[in-house]
């Protein structure tokens, strides 16, 4: 969609081997709360953020919030002892952040320091059918195709942009990328308005527009998607121990996903070559645990770097079938 927005008269084509809801990102729990990625500068994540709230709050606050699956929520951040850092880089993005007081914290009862914020919350299928139905419109062509090396795309296309998360580390070889398998539960909890995150990261509630997700797990190098039923039931009585009426929540439905972690998001472009041929790629991968924190933010900049590789096709006076 931002290539698009940024250069309209280029043809765009996406092709993958599978679609929503059988993708990562149908998984994830959508909470705008940034991971902090250590290879990258903070000014430059702060920057991915605010980009992503500001987009994301326009959709909450217009008529199409409901169908997009984009809402506001308010919660709390728990922390069993006092973090290092109390006011983390993205406090001034979200809305309200504030130091939990005394009385608040007595409804964590093993908990002794808190942060309340509102910030916003994607259902993630509604958000990406929404974001296919908008491709859609623009005229994007989308076809179920697996990519085994992106030189099969070179006569085909002038730019090829790398958005294939996990399935970077196999298409082009990056030993950098590893997953982080994350298991979690999908409820009907429909009493539940607040969010509330144990600052350890493991456990969190989120309630969403029809179902609550509660978490989770970070297993690095762990490739498996099956559900382990052990771990849905210390998801649950994790949870049940920070919000004791789930005991009640109804419909529990299991998702496991791989979170494209590394220790910066591949953002960079990078002119492959062979035999005397060049293919311009922009890869866009490796969001970890934050891919719809930041993906507005990252969209815009692969976006503007797929314009650098038109530029410097056009200067070049190659054979450009844009
Ligand atoms: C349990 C869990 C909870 C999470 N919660 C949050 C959260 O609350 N907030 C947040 O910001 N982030 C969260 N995340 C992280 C988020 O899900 C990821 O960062 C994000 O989904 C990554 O998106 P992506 O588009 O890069 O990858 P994907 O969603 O995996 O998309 C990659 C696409 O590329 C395709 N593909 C891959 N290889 C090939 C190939 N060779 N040929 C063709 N197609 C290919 C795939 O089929 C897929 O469609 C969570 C993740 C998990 C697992
Ligand atoms: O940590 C969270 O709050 C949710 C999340 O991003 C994840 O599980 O990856």
């Amino acid at each position: 969609l931002c290539i698009m927005e940024t250069c309209p008269s280029c043809s765009v084509t996406i092709l993958s081997d599978q679609f929503s809801p059988n993708t990562t990102s149908d998984v994830a729990a959508g909470m705008l709360i940034p991971h902090t990625y250590p290879g990258t500068p903070i000014h430059v994540q702060k920057q991915w953020f605010k980009e992503t709230f500001a987009y994301l709050f326009a959709i909450s606050n217009s008529a199409e919030a409901s169908e997009a699956g984009i809402h506001l929520v308010s919660g709390w951040q728990v922390f069993k002892n006092t973090p290092e850092e109390e006011l983390p880089f993205w406090s001034d993005v979200v809305l309200g952040f504030r130091l939990m007081s005394e009385a608040e914290l007595q409804k964590f009862p093993q908990h002794r320091f808190g942060q309340a914020f509102m910030t916003l919350k994607c259902d993630c299928p509604p958000y990406l059918l929404w974001l296919e139905k908008r491709l859609k419109a623009t005229g994007v062509q989308m076809y179920t195709r697996k990519v085994a090396d992106l030189w099969e795309l070179h006569s085909e296309y002038n730019v090829v942009v790398n958005c294939a998360g996990i399935g970077a580390q196999q298409l082009v070889g990056d030993k950098k990328l590893f997953p982080v398998r994350g298991q979690v539960l999908k409820v009907r909890a429909p009493w539940l308005k607040n969010f509330i995150r144990d600052g350890d990261g493991l456990t969190y509630i989120y309630p969403g527009i029809h179902r609550v997700t509660l978490g989770g797990t970070r297993e690095k190098e762990s490739w498996s998607l099956s559900p382990d039923p052990g771990t849905t039931k210390d998801i649950f009585d994790r949870c049940c121990s920070l919000e004791p009426s789930l005991r009640g929540a109804q419909d529990i439905k299991v998702k496991v996903g791989l979170r494209p972690s590394r220790w910066c998001v591949r953002l960079q472009r990078e002119v492959l070559s062979q035999g005397g041929l060049k293919l311009p790629v922009v890869h866009n991968y490796g969001h970890g645990a934050g891919g719809f924190s930041m993906h507005r933010g990252t969209a815009k900049e692969a976006a503007r770097l797929v314009g650098e590789c038109i530029a410097a096709l056009q200067g070049s006076s190659s054979r450009a079938k844009l």
